[in-house]
């Protein structure tokens, strides 16, 4: 993922790089030149005061250049994990979406990028202080080489604590990136489940202690705990340091061959200037190992999302006939190890046709017409259009003939056509024959409200669906929450008026008043379809007398009351 993230920020992270790399090699130097003005003669001052000069300007320059460009590629790391794991997310199978759930690509799309991302920006900062630490060792090396080697075996023992620890403390934080996509699950609950919350106090209470406080309390611990084993590591790793020093300077006292003043001074300064980039170094460990975690957490997510390649071929406008051969779907239950299936389908509709689709719930209608409008690839089977076989690498081309507004559909504020401006009075008018003009209009391409209740979203959904002018219309009980009148408008005008204009309309519905309406009625059953042929039988009898729940009113006379659903009239309305 680093890699890919380099490749895409290249310009940006090769000055960034440069810069700090650059930056680092003039702070060592001016540490190297510092110790020889301390021990140089008075005839090398002036020329060495310049180098100071050039030196120190130049590393304040560079240092300010790192920093900003270094600003810059955090916000274009973090946008292009970001726009990488979306543009995945959004091309992968809805099956994919539906199993791994919101909250994990939610988490996924914040917390983990961010943490990719922040530790990717400090890369720079670790590079300057690696050629630092690295920069001060050749001068070790230069000044004394017996220093230089006790200076490899301190880190290298101090590297091994840090590793032996990293064991233990990866684990506990990898562990936390996944209790928090667990938490995002919750996060979403708190806003969802709103209203059950308010309305039952003991039902919050036990959310907010034993749900959402635990999934907290956990997180938090083994934030900790990965955080406490890291900080004893970096104990470690500066006790090795001024185990370093001191020994060093034990040594150096002892040996009177290397015991010059200049060598002291170098050692002393080398010394001071060290222990800060080692300990962003050592710093540093623990937040790679948590961008490490939250890498492997978006991999993780990015390999369960499949991405089907798509073909060249334009998408399909049209088609005369579609037919669809042993059709079939199942559904894994992993928890409770039930499987779901829908036995295989064939079926052809053809252009124009107004089919309803009744059945009871689980049956397996929705399930059906995801299969049907290609969101879900079927397990076997073939889709055929007007005669050619649609390949699954086709299937996001064969989607385009639909128009569909499912049950849980969203409807986005923005029109999302190209031509929206275009659509805007076509729109407008939609509105006002659906009624809602004096609630929503549609202004620069957008709805201007969607704070509607449930059916008049639902009204706004069609007038969306109506904008798109696919061929084919698929409605998930569209009329379950609209009121009588509303329904009957849908199933005696507005059905009728798609179809007249050429469309082909796909009804799942309950509503057994209109089924004589159809062109052809199918029923699922436990994930069999069937079509039915004596549609007679299933078309109720219209009420020989007119409506009503009554109650008596005060002239004597029964009030009408409509229910919505079927119409009795009660005669002894008392
Ligand atoms: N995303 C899913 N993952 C796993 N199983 C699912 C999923 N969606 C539906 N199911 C299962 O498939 C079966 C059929 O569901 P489906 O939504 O197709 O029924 P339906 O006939 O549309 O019901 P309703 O009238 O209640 O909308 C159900 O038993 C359900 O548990």
């Amino acid at each position: 993922m680093l890699g890919d993230l380099i490749k895409k920020t290249r310009g940006r992270f090769i000055a960034t790089a440069l810069s700090s790399v650059l930056f680092g090699l003039m702070s060592v130097s001016l540490v190297a030149l510092i110790n020889e003005i301390i021990n140089g003669n008075a005839q090398q001052r002036s020329t060495q005061f310049i180098y100071f000069a050039v030196l120190a300007s130049g590393g304040v320059i560079l240092q300010l250049i790192s920093k900003l460009v270094s600003e810059q590629l955090s916000e274009q790391s973090q946008s292009v994990i970001r726009q990488q794991v979306a543009e995945q997310v959004i091309g992968a199978k809805l099956s994919n979406l539906e199993q791994l759930g919101a909250a994990k690509i939610k988490s996924c799309l914040t917390e983990h990028s961010l943490n990719v991302a922040s530790f990717f920006q400090s890369l720079p900062n670790i590079l300057t202080n690696a050629v630092i630490v690295i920069g001060a060792l050749v001068y070790m090396a230069w000044l004394d080489w017996r220093v230089f080697i006790f200076a490899l075996l301190t880190l290298f023992l101090g590297s091994l604590g840090y590793s032996l620890a990293n064991v233990k403390a990866f684990k506990k934080v990898t562990e936390a990136a996944s209790l928090q996509d667990q938490l995002f699950s919750h996060f979403d609950a708190i806003t969802a489940g709103a209203k059950e919350l308010k309305l039952n106090k003991a039902k919050r209470t036990l959310f907010k202690n034993q749900i959402l406080g635990q999934a907290i309390t956990l997180l938090r611990e083994r934030r900790l705990q990965g955080a406490t084993i890291y900080h004893i590591a970096s104990s470690w790793g500066g006790f090795m340091i001024f185990s370093f020093i001191g020994g060093a300077l034990f040594y150096l006292s002892q040996t009177t061959d290397i015991n010059s003043a200049k060598t002291m001074s170098g050692f002393a300064l080398l010394f001071l200037y060290m222990l800060t980039p080692l300990e962003v170094m050592l710093d540093a460990i623990p937040r790679a190992a948590s961008a490490k975690a939250s890498a492997n957490s978006i991999l993780k997510l990015t390999t369960k999302l499949d991405q089907v390649t798509e073909t060249e071929n334009l998408p399909l406008t049209h088609f005369s006939n579609l037919t669809i051969q042993s059709l079939s779907h199942r559904y894994y239950h992993e928890q409770s190890d039930e499987v779901f299936s829908l036995s295989p389908v064939d079926l052809t509709i053809n252009q124009g046709e107004l089919i309803y689709l009744v059945g009871g719930n689980g049956s397996g209608k929705t399930t059906f017409a995801k299969v049907l409008c290609g969101l879900y690839e079927a397990d076997q089977g073939n889709i055929i259009v007007d005669g050619k076989h649609v390949s699954i690498n086709e299937l996001d081309n064969y989607r385009q003939l639909f128009s569909t507004i499912f049950s849980d559909y969203h409807l986005f504020d923005q029109l999302l056509e190209n031509n929206a401006h275009a659509l805007e009075a076509q729109g407008n008018q939609l509105i006002r024959k659906l009624n809602l003009h004096h609630k929503v209009q549609i202004k620069d391409g957008a709805f201007t409200t969607q704070k509607l209740s449930q059916g008049q979203r639902k009204r706004l959904a069609l007038v969306a669906a109506y904008l798109e002018d696919r061929p084919f219309y698929l409605f998930d009980e569209w009329a379950a929450d609209q009121d009588p009148v509303f329904k009957d408008v849908f199933y005696t005008e507005l059905l009728p008026e798609l179809i007249a204009n050429g469309k082909t309309v796909f009804v799942i519905t309950h509503d057994d008043k209109y089924f004589h309406l159809a062109d052809r009625l199918l029923r699922m059953e436990n994930g069999c379809l069937t079509q039915i042929n004596n549609m007679e039988e299933h078309i109720p009898k219209p009420p020989q007398d007119t409506v009503s729940v009554g109650v008596k009113s005060d002239s004597g006379k029964a009030l009408i009351a409509n229910n919505g659903c079927s119409f009795v009239k009660i005669n002894n309305a008392v």
